[in-house]
């Protein structure tokens, strides 16, 4: 079968399988493999080093998880050939995911992101509904400038301006160049947009069964860094990369659907026009939100975004057609009807984010836990709901405190994730920034 397959591949020009997997982070891990190879690796897998989960985003080894004491062990991927496509701006090459289990008993290893968005997925499944996710990215494009102290600038001099189209705030049409190549690419993108800061741009992808939408948004934000790195410049999908402007959100849509296709979420003469299972998805969402930021916000950098007037959340709440609010419900009905959570920020691991978000939604169906009422108008008054946590300690312990999240997206995982985004805390609050240095050195 996978001789076969290789044969076919080879027919198509292609000599190289790249296989890739996510990391906890979310990014991009692998190895390129000649193609007449196939069929070993899928049978036996690659081996990695398991220390790929436990790198930080600048690339050292973090000291948690106990896998230095452990002597650097493998780790196996296995590649999922229903994940293969061939990569267009890598000819004689294609893609494909794999799932990592662990060499001992071949079972997936508890720090797999694809492995926690599946135990999610078949926790959810007991409700007998399936979850349809659309997620939507933004991102920052720059270029290089040796004039910065961390050497980019947004792409772009001309001030961009939301939904501003054309080569306005987009000087050689990036925009329209990634959206026909990432469709090439077999993305399954909607359409993308200017967003409010210069060199922001925002681009959709088509909603789709939660493993699908996961993989796919991973290899967005792969394809979208790779793209730009190939002209000189950096994508990046930190929250909040500039002191001037908003940041990056990784919003998410939500319907269910039943086994006969319709969608749970509707409900023509309730109010809100709403069903049980929606109101109680929004009730799980706003009760386990703080404990889902540490999944959706994972970085000490993504609680920069949060704020008043940034059109990302700050108050834990919900509303109607209502894009200040942390949880919103797009005004569309019938079979259209859906969630959109706003919460996410772009840096999320799009696997871990949509695990956090089916469980939190399970939790509010299995618990029928009813939202309170939607809030009106413009959502940035602290008076009318509970804030979201305000840094990135606080949400990892109001994820270690969350009982019911972390049983269903595991116990192990949860200790292995927050033992490691400590570490980064704790090297964060180690370091001396320049804006310490500029505010304190000469004045006090
Ligand atoms: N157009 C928008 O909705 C902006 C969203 C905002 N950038 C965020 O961080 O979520």
């Amino acid at each position: 079968m996978t001789r076969e397959l290789a044969a076919r591949l080879g027919e198509d020009g292609i000599d190289v399988v790249r296989v890739v997997f996510p990391d906890l982070l979310g990014t991009d891990r692998g190895r390129d493999v000649l193609v007449q190879h196939l069929p070993a690796v899928t049978q036996r897998g690659l081996s990695f080093c398991r220390a790929v989960y436990n790198t930080t985003p600048g690339g050292k080894t973090a000291e948690n998880g106990g896998v230095l004491d452990a002597g650097l062990p493998d780790v196996i991927v296995v590649p999922d050939l229903d994940t293969l496509l061939p990569i267009p701006w890598e000819p004689g090459v294609a893609w494909c995911i794999g799932d990592a289990v662990s060499p001992a008993d071949e079972r997936p290893v508890d720090e797999s992101p694809r492995q926690v968005l599946r135990r999610a997925l078949e926790i959810f499944e007991t409700t007998g509904l399936t979850p349809v996710v659309g997620p939507e990215l933004e991102y920052f494009l720059c270029e290089p400038d040796e004039d910065r102290p961390n050497g980019w600038r947004p792409y772009c001099d001309e001030p961009g301006n939301v939904y501003a189209t054309g080569r306005r705030g987009d000087s050689d049409g990036h925009l329209l160049r990634t959206l026909r190549t990432l469709s090439s690419a077999g993305l399954q993108t909607t359409g993308g947009n200017h967003e409010y800061a210069g060199g922001q741009f925002e681009i959709n992808l088509v909603h789709s069964p939660a493993m699908d939408a996961a993989d796919r948004a991973f290899r967005f934000k792969t394809s979208v860094k790779e793209l730009a790195r190939r002209e000189g410049r950096l994508a990046t999908f930190m929250a909040k990369p500039f002191n001037d402007g908003g940041g990056s959100g990784f919003h998410l849509h939500l319907s269910c659907h039943e086994k006969d296709g319709r969608n749970a979420f509707q409900a023509a003469g309730t109010s809100h026009g709403l069903s049980d299972e929606a109101r109680w998805a929004i009730g799980g969402i706003l009760k386990h939100a703080p404990a889902l930021a540490a999944l959706l916000n994972p970085t000490v950098n993504s609680y920069k975004r949060f704020g008043p007037d940034s059109l990302a959340p700050w108050l834990i709440d919900w509303g109607l057609d209502n894009r200040s609010a942390m949880l919103r419900v797009p005004a569309e009905r019938g079979e259209t009807t859906r969630l959109e959570l706003r919460l996410g920020d772009a840096s999320a691991n799009p696997y871990l984010g949509i695990a956090g978000l089916l469980a939190a939604t399970y939790l509010g169906i299995r618990d029928r836990i009813e939202p309170p009422r939607p809030s009106a108008g413009y959502g940035y008054d602290p008076s009318k709901a509970p804030t979201l946590p305000a840094t990135l300690p606080d949400a990892l312990a109001y994820l270690e405190e969350d009982t019911a999240m972390v049983e269903v997206l595991g116990k192990d995982f949860v200790r292995s994730y927050v033992d490691f985004k400590w570490e980064e805390v704790a090297r964060f609050q180690r370091y001396v920034t320049d804006w310490e240095f500029t505010e304190y050195a000469y004045h006090l």
